[in-house]
């Protein structure tokens, strides 16, 4: 059986893990196809290394790695430390790891922010599964300004008749 892989931090104010476990658990094969593994770190710097065992040791075919870059300066620094962490993970494995990040700046309202968790944790969820076992789903959306945690941007132009 398959596995897809999703890992998560304490750092985060959300649980967007529980989240995109869900939406992997309502894709069609959950169970049959694929099963699902899901590790927590302390925060997203430690995601690199969690997902890239999770590949090579647990043998999971996607992971989708979910973080929350908090308000201070030193926060987005760090952010753009742990994604050049999770990208090397993705080249040195061969393997795509989905980077789900959630920047506390994004939204004043913790319940807006929180409605971003869970879209962007669910869409990215259904991303890993559809990049696994049916890639067309996203190349159909190609060049539509799809977005997760907001509603998508869509296309430049109105399409052709
Ligand atoms: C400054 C800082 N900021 C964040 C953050 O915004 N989000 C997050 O998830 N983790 C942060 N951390 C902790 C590191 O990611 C990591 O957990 C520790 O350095 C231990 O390896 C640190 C150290």
């Amino acid at each position: 059986m398959d596995r897809i892989g999703v890992v998560d931090t304490m750092f985060a104010r959300y649980d967007m893990g529980a989240e995109a476990v869900d939406e992997l658990r309502h894709c069609p094969g959950h169970g049959t196809r694929f099963e699902i593994l899901r590790r927590t770190v302390p925060g997203f710097k430690d995601l690199g290394v969690a997902c890239k065992k999770l590949i090579q040791e647990e043998g999971c075919r996607i992971v989708v790695a979910l973080g929350m870059p908090g308000r201070a300066p030193i926060d987005q620094v760090c952010a753009h430390e742990a994604s050049q962490g999770i990208m090397l993970a993705q080249l040195l494995t061969n393997t795509h790891i989905l980077e789900v990040f959630v920047h506390e700046t994004e939204e004043e309202d913790p319940a807006k922010l929180a409605a971003v968790c869970v879209d962007r944790a669910r869409k990215h969820a259904r991303n890993a599964y559809w990049l696994l076992y049916e890639p067309e789903q996203l190349t159909r959306r190609a060049g539509q300004g799809v977005r997760q945690g907001y509603t998508d941007a869509g296309p430049l132009l109105p399409p052709a008749d």
